[in-house]
């Protein structure tokens, strides 16, 4: 990486983030331990780990909100540091917690959003229209903020980064507070903007939440990535194999047949004609085939796909038990 800035529309092609060696240091302390990363765009990737594994810092870092101490970090091929305003002009912030106007509606707070970015006022109107429909804020459009449940400021947020058309929105723990409705609602809008190409970010603690939205997870600790991919990826790397796929069907030497499928790690027999398969992928098409070898006839199939709790668990459950080992997967 030469000179990020001068390379925007490549960069913007396929990569939209990419960080190298980024660190940031407190009185020499490194709180972002020279930390590599890529995002393509049009993924939705989660940023995990423990209170204090430098999420937020690394967010702020992007964003050019903080001063980075070593390393770099581009941002749809924009140096933060150099260009916070191009990087700002195109990326969507949703902060831990949200700072509205409180003494102004949400529609005046988005046309101030929309008049900072110097939109016509026909387009500001229109922009801000649609912004709150698909955030669902539309009924209270005229109602100052300060009446507004978190739930409803974290829409608005949402509503402000439409508005912005962002090429990219990072969102630091969105879900935190919300009730189970306003959080499906919430990851609904995640997957909204992920089909129309925006790259998100996201911050959380919510495992099953990441899991459900997030194409790939970087696990944070102490500063550095420990882990870093799709779920399914991490699964095989700390749980060895993360899928459970149950089998319940006759057939002549059926386990055996089970047993030789490429990527079952165990199988286990519950009964005569139920078996439990450990795989590191799903291989239900491959179990099916293998009963049909069998000229047996199935009754049932299922999977349980690894969670990303219990990748989280393991991994550190396996820090503890072997102090002084932290995993480098990334
Ligand atoms: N201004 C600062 N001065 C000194 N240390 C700081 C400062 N800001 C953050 N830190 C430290 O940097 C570390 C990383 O903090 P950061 O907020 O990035 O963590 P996080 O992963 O986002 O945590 P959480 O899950 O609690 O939001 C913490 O140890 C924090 O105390």
């Amino acid at each position: 990486m030469s000179d990020p800035d001068s390379n925007a529309a490549t960069a913007a092609d396929h990569i939209v983030i990419a960080a190298r060696s980024l660190t940031k240091a407190y009185e020499g302390l490194s709180v972002v331990d020279a930390i590599n990363f890529d995002i393509v765009k049009g993924e939705v990737f989660g940023l995990l780990g423990p209170n204090g594994a430098g999420k937020t810092t690394t967010i702020l870092m992007m964003l050019g909100l903080t001063e980075i101490s070593a390393g770099t970090v581009s941002v749809l091929g924009y140096n933060p540091a150099r260009s916070p305003l191009q990087v700002k002009r195109r990326v969507g912030y949703l902060p831990d917690s949200v700072g509205f106007y409180d003494h102004l509606t949400a529609s005046e707070n988005l046309a101030y959003t929309a008049k900072l970015m110097g939109l016509a006022p026909a387009e500001r109107t229109r922009r801000i229209a649609g912004a709150l429909a698909r955030v669902r804020l539309s009924e209270v459009a005229d109602k100052r903020v300060a009446t507004f449940s978190r739930g409803m400021r974290q829409r608005l947020g949402l509503a402000e980064i439409i508005v912005k058309q962002a090429e990219i929105a990072i969102l630091d723990e969105p879900t935190s507070g919300l009730d189970p409705q306003a959080t499906l609602e919430f990851l609904g809008l995640i997957e909204e903007l992920k089909t129309e190409g925006v790259t998100v970010l996201l911050s959380s603690h919510a495992l099953d939440q990441v899991q459900r939205v997030c194409d790939r997870v970087a696990l944070f600790q102490a500063g550095r990535i420990v882990l870093m991919g799709a779920v399914t990826d991490l699964a095989r790397q700390v749980l060895g194999a993360g899928f459970v796929v149950e089998v319940e069907a006759d057939g002549t030497g059926l386990a055996r047949r089970l047993a030789t499928i490429p990527g079952v790690t165990n199988v286990e027999t519950l009964a005569a004609d139920r078996f439990r398969m450990t795989a590191d992928r799903d291989v239900r098409p491959d179990a099916a085939y293998a009963v049909v070898g069998a000229n047996g006839s199935l009754r049932r199939l299922s999977v349980d796909e690894p969670s990303l709790e219990a990748i989280y668990a393991r991994y550190f459950q396996n820090q503890t038990d072997s102090p002084g080992g932290t995993r480098h997967a990334a």
